[in-house]
């Protein structure tokens, strides 16, 4: 195709801007074909010589846009394949990191269960299921740390940190997945290093999400001053507050007979509407002492509201809210937030030595001070076999045994010598009742641990086991008690925090370490006395 020419005036020739390739020329030359024709075309020798020289150049321009763009177009391809070859290999190398770092966590979890199997004692099968568990998820490796906080921005780093330091890891024997959570807030890795920042026993405060709109109020029997007061708190709670109010059966009767105004209260019929009564009520409070506390926490078998206790008794460790001050205090409750004690409580399962499975016969106990084991109206010592987990502890001899809760730890356990403990100390305490022996002090115990408390074959009489004082229970020779921590605390609120409460009950309560000051004068140290002079 020959290109189409245009004369001027003067007769010089000139070229349409588009087919010339000058003008605009680009998007022409850029196209593969136009650059074809053009070094294609014949040359016009009829034409200015001038003319001629600018098409050669023209020509030579357009072969080297063509080579610079095939030149590019070739580089960009093999740039596009370096980069996959690459993502290719870093995908691979990172895949092969992990594998091996999970084949040496798994052989570490396998070489220690190994070396406990060897080492004894033998696991029991739940044991042995928890220990498995450990290698999935109740535990912490450095290793696994360390990566986390190395490789998003430099793998080479955490290769060289894991060559200098050998990793490890910690694990618990957890009872379920859920409970593992709070150890790994509490124990932690610093590049590697084990730290124990948090501490677990911090005070709780309880902050409502929404306004409570329930309160079940428990009152200690036959007290005339406690049934003007729980009456008269009844009345405000429902004009002022606009609570719905719980009471129990004896205490909704005792208030209809005295007036129809209390109609207004709900109450229960049998022990099934009392199982669900923590699906009802938002804020428990008690009138009485350390005894109706007892009582509020016997009621709930599973999860407790917290719980306010007034105090209407003699002593009142658990006891901290003034009954003359009801208003105050509730309005400061109901607004929160609260300042509460998590009181752990311990299960207990008799199991009889008839039953064919473990907990086949009574369903468990549940105590918010401690179950005794002692000797009953029996005149012989008891002779109670203990084991802790899988290791034997002791035989007691004396008049009995007291497992106690720490919140539990100034009541009976502290009477048998037992030391006193602050409530949100988790631990078990093991206290012997008047034992026949010089040496046998009393023990705390982590609170992980199961106890079991063995009346043996041979002994002379039987044995009882009371729960805070109440339902005792026979253990004839071969019986056994078994007993761990709950996993339903009693929340109770403080009138100012855990610590406070706790050091004003022993002061007010026990008047501990009370003595009068020693006074100024009298005799000196030598030393005091050369000084002045
Ligand atoms: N020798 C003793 O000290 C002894 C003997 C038997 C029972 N108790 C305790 O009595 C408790 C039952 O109490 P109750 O009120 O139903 O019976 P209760 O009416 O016989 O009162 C027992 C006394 O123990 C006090 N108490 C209860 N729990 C306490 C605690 N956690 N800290 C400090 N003092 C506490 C009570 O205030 C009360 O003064 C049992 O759990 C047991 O601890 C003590
Ligand atoms: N709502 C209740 N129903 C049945 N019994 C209760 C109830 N509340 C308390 N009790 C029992 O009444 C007894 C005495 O209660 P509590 O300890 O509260 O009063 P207290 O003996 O006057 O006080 P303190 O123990 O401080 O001297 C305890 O044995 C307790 O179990």
């Amino acid at each position: 195709m020959s290109p189409k020419r245009n004369f001027d005036s003067n007769g010089n020739a000139s070229v349409p801007p588009q087919e010339n390739g000058f003008n605009g020329s680009f998007s022409l030359l850029s196209s593969e074909k136009a650059v074809q024709e053009l070094i294609q075309q014949p040359l016009d020798r009829g034409i200015d010589d001038h003319l001629f020289e600018f098409s050669e150049a023209l020509r030579t321009v357009a072969k080297a846009l063509r080579r610079v763009a095939e030149g590019k177009a070739t580089a960009q391809a093999e740039a596009a394949e370096w980069k996959r070859k690459y993502e290719l290999e870093r995908e691979r190398n990172l895949q092969l990191e992990q594998k091996v770092l999970s084949d040496e966590h798994h052989r570490e979890c396998d070489d220690k269960k190994e070396n406990k199997l060897a080492a004894g004692p033998v696991l029991s099968d739940e044991a042995a299921e928890e220990s498995h568990r450990c290698c999935g998820k109740n535990d912490i490796c450095s290793h696994e740390v360390l990566r986390n906080g190395e490789l998003d921005s430099n793998c080479n780093t955490v290769q060289s940190k894991m060559m200098r330091k050998a990793s490890f890891k910690l694990s618990w024997w957890c009872k379920g997945d859920k409970s593992d959570q709070h150890k790994h807030d509490i124990v932690s890795f610093e590049k590697g290093n084990i730290t124990t920042a948090e501490r677990s026993s911090k005070q709780i405060a309880l902050k409502w999400e929404s306004p409570p709109k329930t309160v079940l109020i428990l009152t200690k029997p036959n007290s005339a001053s406690v049934q003007i007061l729980c009456a008269e708190m009844i009345r405000w709670l429902k004009e002022q507050k606009k609570l719905n109010i719980f009471v129990e059966p004896r205490v909704h009767s005792e208030l209809l007979t005295e007036s129809s105004y209390y109609n207004f209260l709900q109450t229960w019929q049998d022990d099934d509407e009392i199982l669900l009564l923590h699906t009802r009520v938002d804020l428990i409070v008690t009138l009485g002492g350390d005894g109706t506390v007892l009582w509020a926490a016997s009621m709930f078998k599973g999860p407790v509201p917290p719980v306010v206790p007034f105090s209407l008794g003699s002593l009142g460790f658990m006891t901290p809210f003034y009954s003359e001050h009801y208003r105050e205090c509730l309005n400061s409750i109901i607004r929160g937030p609260i300042s509460i004690t998590l009181r752990h409580r311990l299960q207990c399962h008799v199991i009889r030595d008839a039953a064919k499975t473990e907990y086949e016969t009574e369903g468990p106990m549940l105590v918010l001070n401690e179950v005794t084991i002692d000797r009953g109206i029996s005149s012989f010592l008891t002779n109670l076999e203990c084991y802790c987990d899988n290791s034997f502890v002791t035989c007691v001899q004396g008049d009995g045994l007291i497992l106690s809760t720490t919140s539990g730890s100034t009541a009976y356990s502290l009477a048998a010598g037992g030391s006193m403990v602050h409530p949100q100390v988790p631990g078990i305490l093991f206290t012997p009742i008047c034992p026949h022996s010089l040496s046998f002090r009393p023990l705390i115990l982590p609170e992980h641990v199961t106890i079991r408390v063995q009346v043996p074959f041979n002994s002379r009489g039987h044995a009882w086991a009371s729960f805070d004082g109440k339902d005792r229970k026979r253990l004839s020779p071969g019986d056994a008690l078994v007993c761990s921590m709950a996993p339903w605390p009693v929340p109770t609120a403080c009138q100012v925090d855990s610590t406070s409460d706790f050091l004003r009950s022993i002061h007010d309560g026990l008047h501990w370490n009370l003595r009068k000051t020693q006074s100024f004068d009298g005799p000196r140290e030598q030393h005091d006395l050369d000084k002045s002079s």
